[in-house]
């Protein structure tokens, strides 16, 4: 058995249960040997020995007989130094000598490195988000974009993004510490140092960083105790420039039970939206990750999976990994035919998800009229924008023909429909609100 494989895995199993900081400050720094009596871990000294032991010992146990499918694989754990390092280092004594031991070898980052800017597909709703992501991950800590916070719905590519500049930040400078973490890691992590009374480690740990990457930082939502923490971390970091990257399902001032101070210091650097993919877009995903998994995809047919599934990417990438498993299973060519077979029950549930009638309702309740004001005949400016922005939306996210959509608009023609659907694609090109309403709504109805 290879001792350095085995505790690699080891380590990278761990890695994902215990916390960044423990695994940082007391995993990391073992050193590993197998002998006949199984898995020697070697700790930089007896504090770390007896802090792992009483820790760690059961789940690296567990982790080891798993990985190398022997439940008797025996683990023991020395305080001192592996036989063939020996001559180069002496045995350390303190929890401030472990942590050096860390920090002497390459710092292990938690990045996901499938997530890059080279595999993430650039469209006019995210093009902006990617620029900047680009730039901080150039310049990490710059002025301008420090915090950089990206927001939007569910699947669209914010943690790909914020994977991206982590690694482009480590690319460049491989000795970056970079820490990728959910808010609600945070959280967890945090009442886990505060049992094991180890707090202070864990604001050392953090505001050591070099960039720190937090996702969905809405989860922080009415928890005082973690905010209160995260806001001295933002502000030691901040202060010494370092990157803070936050990523949310919306802009920052509009969370609920955040504090205002940490709202307000959100916004301090760069906020910027990530919107649903255009239609041009969402073909151009297919069409890549078909690519990226050897899948024989027509470019017709990714049409019309983009035409029919417009909420998110994870919904377009669920959609791709069915078809290429019914493709594999049944060994027969992707077609439209054989798409619509495949995705049946999605398709469905699209079509009956958005319906001209819910798009009114959720239209008239945003511009606050009646659902009647929509079907009527008034030519009101605060009914004909509203009148047409559902059009537009129903063109958009049903598969209800022209002549359907004016006739429940109150019987109009279908060349006024068509006007309406030229008229709001017109608007949202030059006019912020219009595109901005046009997002909330679509938003608001694939929810
Ligand atoms: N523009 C893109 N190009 C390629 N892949 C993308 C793109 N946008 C999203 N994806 C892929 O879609 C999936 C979902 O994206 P991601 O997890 O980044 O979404 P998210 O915005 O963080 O969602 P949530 O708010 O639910 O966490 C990922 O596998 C990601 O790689």
């Amino acid at each position: 058995m290879n001792v350095s494989s085995l505790w690699q895995d080891c380590l990278s199993h761990l890695q994902d249960k215990v916390s960044t900081m423990d695994f940082s400050t007391w995993l990391r720094p073992l050193q590993a040997e197998i002998t006949d009596d199984g898995l020697i871990l070697y700790a930089p000294n007896r504090y770390v020995k007896k802090w792992v032991e009483d820790k760690y010992l059961p789940q690296i146990r567990e982790t080891a007989s798993f990985l190398s499918k022997n439940e008797r694989f025996g683990v023991k754990i020395i305080d001192g130094i592996k036989p063939e390092n020996k001559p180069q280092a002496k045995p350390q004594t303190s929890i401030l000598n472990a942590n050096k031991a860390a920090e002497n070898k390459p710092f292990r980052s938690n990045l996901n490195p499938k997530h890059t800017f080279d595999n993430f597909v650039e469209g006019k709703s995210n093009q902006m988000a990617r620029a900047v992501a680009q730039k901080v991950a150039d310049n990490p800590g710059g002025p301008t974009s420090n915090p950089l916070y990206l927001y939007g719905g569910t699947g669209l590519g914010k943690t790909h993004l914020l994977h991206a500049i982590g690694n482009g930040i480590v690319a460049l400078n491989p000795d970056a510490k970079v820490v990728y973490m959910h808010s609600e890691r945070f959280v967890q992590d945090m009442v886990k140092a505060l049992r094991n009374d180890n707090i202070e480690n864990f604001k050392k740990f953090y505001r050591s960083l070099d960039a720190l990457l937090i996702d969905d930082i809405q989860f922080f939502a009415g928890k005082e105790g973690s905010q209160e923490e995260f806001f001295h971390t933002f502000n030691a970091l901040f202060e010494s420039n370092h990157q803070i990257i936050l990523t949310s399902d919306r802009y920052p001032k509009e969370i609920d039970k955040i504090e205002d101070r940490l709202k307000s210091r959100f916004g301090w650097g760069l906020s910027i939206a990530i919107e649903p993919p255009d239609l041009e877009t969402r073909v151009a995903i297919l069409m890549k990750k078909a690519e990226e998994n050897s899948l024989a995809l027509p470019e017709e047919v990714a049409f019309f999976i983009g035409q029919k599934l417009r909420t998110n990417v994870r919904e377009l990438e669920g959609a791709l990994n069915r078809v290429s498993a019914y493709a594999n299973f049944t060994g027969k060519h992707i077609t439209i035919d054989f798409v619509r077979e495949a995705l049946k029950d999605m398709l469905a549930l699209q079509d009956k998800l958005v319906t001209i009638e819910n798009i009114q309702k959720t239209v008239a309740e945003y511009y606050k009229i009646k659902v009647s004001d929509l079907k009527s005949k008034s030519r009101s400016r605060s009914v004909t924008r509203p009148r047409q922005l559902a059009m537009a939306l129903a063109k958009e996210l049903t598969n209800r023909s022209l002549p359907e959509i004016g006739k429940a608009f109150g019987d109009r023609d279908h060349t006024t429909v068509l006007h309406a659907c030229r008229t709001i694609a017109d608007l949202r090109e030059k006019d912020n609100n219009i595109q901005e309403d046009f997002s909330n709504l679509i938003r608001t109805l694939s929810a």
